[in-house]
């Protein structure tokens, strides 16, 4: 309890701390030139911050933030020299206009990702300076734009200390922003879709989407940083914004540390202020501060922030530090479980559906009908079919012909993420966990898309964020007890043995409160022991009106839990009844023992 106050304290305090900071820096600082390169120290910052959404929580990489750095710049420099506006209205107008340029940024992530994507950031970056200088009407050309004058907010005038106040300010407030959103539920589906978009999308989280987020954010943070910076400089030209601008602002977040609260803040710091330190090494200046880098990159690869949290969390573990388990309180594990689905009524059906890849039909004209409540289970022999029909009816491959229809609506066309937000969830073969997530993240990722709080509530800490977050962590750990991991609340998903990881795959998949949940091999490589839990499971759920569509190559536990049965045999149904009409049916035992050899598998004598 003391550790968890304690760490709910800790950003309030912080920003206490930097305002004071920040308040005092003024009387502190030799002479104007050090002001100005706190003044400098701030705006670069802000574009950091903005940078880390996109980079440390998205994992796309930008060197393209000078331009958008730079469009900022130059909306402030035309709307205040030739219009006569003030910084707040300056800012505004840059935010929004660079934000836009985030979204058209934001396209091509549809098809394109990796150092693909930065290439194409580059290429950004390169237009808008060629454009700033090609486009001299407006921006002055290679000269620029001089004169910008002195910055006024409501019609007074922003001399230095007072500039650098309102600078301080909007820093802390972007500092907040960044914070809100890197602790929350956005934050965590940004992490998501950067290391499992396919585990995202089963969660109903549009990983197009989160990328736009980000790159939009991303964008206005560099709009508002260009705005001030105009102001703060009184000349802009093509110069002041070059691909080395976007490399060093790259760098703030990756040496600070990315994906962290304060890493991004922490680089700007060291690498403003480092080149004035390093000012003494003469020629040498450069290439001290390039070994500097190497060093630091090479001590801590994760960022100084990074890696410094790593060696806190490796020594807590040595300590046993580890926090207790999460218990399961202010939830009901019986309510949460609970499907509205009428018993009897038809959870999924599919007609006709054929799927084929080129010549080869994977799944052929299968049609068949998911009661709710009960389970449905698929088998057949290697390559029948299963997965495929699993992957068309959960959004992942668009049938070629035939219909799916998802309580009573027509899911045919309709995506994975779309899919999951009207209550289908899903397994996999080999698990799909956010590896880098604890368990309880990865399990509130499950419950995205429940939340009712949207983007400006979870930024601003609305109240309706608090309820959300407060429902949703208390049902996560009631889920992770249910499937018996609620040690593990804390622990990275990654460090979980195999069979804890496909359990904790099966409690962020109820986290989403699902009316079908669909098992690919969910007892691949569990014990004898761990099978007999996941069984018991099954049938739990079942009681709780979820549907339970399971494809499995263990028989024995085939025939103990389902309700209804579906053998294919290349792509078609062979059988489909009972367990004791498939079990009795020619066409089955013909397909598990049938002459051809590729037809023998493990599961022919557990069949007999
Ligand atoms: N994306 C794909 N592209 C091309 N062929 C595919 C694709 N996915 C599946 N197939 C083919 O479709 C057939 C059915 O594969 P599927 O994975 O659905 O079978 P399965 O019954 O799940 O097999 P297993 O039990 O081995 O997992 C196989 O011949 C497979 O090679």
């Amino acid at each position: 309890m003391k550790k968890l106050i304690l760490k709910r304290l800790t950003f309030p305090l912080l920003i206490v701390v930097l305002g004071i900071l920040l308040y005092t820096l003024p009387q502190m600082v030799a002479n104007e030139y050090e002001l100005r390169i706190w003044m400098l120290l701030l705006i670069y910052a802000l574009v950091a911050l903005g940078l880390n959404i996109l980079t440390g929580l998205t994992g796309l990489v930008s060197l393209g933030q000078a331009g958008l750095f730079a469009i900022g710049a130059y909306t402030s420099a035309v709307l205040s020299t030739k219009f006569g506006f003030g910084l707040g209205t300056c800012i505004v107008a840059a935010m929004i206009l660079s934000a836009a340029f985030g979204v058209l940024l934001s396209y091509p992530t549809v098809r394109v990702r990796g150092v693909y994507l930065t290439v194409i950031t580059i290429a950004f970056g390169i237009i808008v300076e060629n454009v700033a200088i090609e486009w001299s009407s407006l921006t002055g050309g290679p000269n620029g734009i001089s004169s910008i004058p002195t910055p006024t907010m409501f019609g007074l005038p922003l001399e230095d200390t007072k500039f650098f106040y309102v600078l301080a300010i909007l820093f802390l407030l972007a500092f907040l922003l960044h914070y809100n959103l890197i602790k929350s539920r956005f934050g965590r589906a940004m992490r998501a879709v950067s290391q499992s978009e396919t585990a995202a999308r089963t969660v109903g989280i549009n990983p197009i989407v989160m990328r736009m987020m980000s790159f939009v954010i991303a964008a206005a943070f560099a709009g508002a940083a260009g705005a001030t910076y105009a102001f703060l400089n009184q000349y802009v030209n093509p110069d002041t914004f070059r691909f080395d601008d976007s490399v060093r602002f790259l760098l703030m977040v990756i040496l600070g540390g990315s994906g962290t609260v304060i890493g991004p803040a922490l680089g700007a710091t060291i690498l403003t202020f480092i080149p004035e330190y390093l000012q003494s090494f003469g020629e040498w200046q450069r290439f001290a501060y390039g070994v500097l880098l190497a060093l630091v990159m090479f001590g801590m690869p994760m960022g100084i922030v990074g890696t410094v949290n790593l060696w806190i969390s490796r020594f807590s573990k040595s300590v046993n530090l580890r926090s207790r388990p999460w218990p399961c309180v202010n939830a009901d594990t019986e309510a949460l479980l609970k499907s509205d689905t009428a018993a009897g009524t038809t959870c999924l059906q599919t007609k006709d559906m054929t799927m084929a890849f080129g010549g080869l039909i994977a799944n052929d004209k299968v049609s068949e009908v998911l009661k709710a409540g009960t389970v449905h289970s698929v088998i057949g022999p290697n390559g029948a079919g299963k997965s495929t029909f699993i992957n068309c009816v959960s959004g992942f491959y668009r049938p070629t012909s035939g219909s799916i229809e998802f309580m009573g609506q027509i899911a045919t066309a309709k995506q994975s993420h779309q899919l999951a937000r009207m209550g289908l969830a899903r397994t996999f073969q080999n698990t799909e966990l956010f590896g880098d997530m604890t368990c309880l993240e990865n399990v509130l990722v499950g419950a995205d898309s429940r939340y009712r709080s949207g983007l400006f509530a979870t930024l601003l800490r609305l109240p309706s964020y608090f309820h959300d977050e407060r429902r949703y962590a208390a049902e996560a750990r009631c889920l992770l007890e249910y499937v018996g991991l609620d040690d593990y609340a804390e622990e990275k998903a990654r460090n979980l043995p195999f069979g804890h990881q496909r359990r904790l795959e099966i409690a962020r998949a109820l986290a989403m409160s699902p009316k079908l949940l669909l098992l690919d091999e969910p007892a691949a490589g569990l014990t004898h022991g761990e099978i007999e839990d996941l069984m018991k499971l099954i049938r739990n759920l079942a009681s709780h009106q979820i549907t339970v569509l399971l494809v499995e190559h263990h028989v024995d536990m085939i025939m103990a839990v389902s309700d209804h049965v579906t053998v294919l045999d290349y792509g078609k149904v062979i059988a489909s009844g009972t367990v004791a009409e498939v079990r009795s049916n020619p066409a089955v035992i013909e397909a598990y023992f049938g002459t051809g050899e590729t037809k023998g598998n493990t599961d022919d004598k557990e069949l007999a």
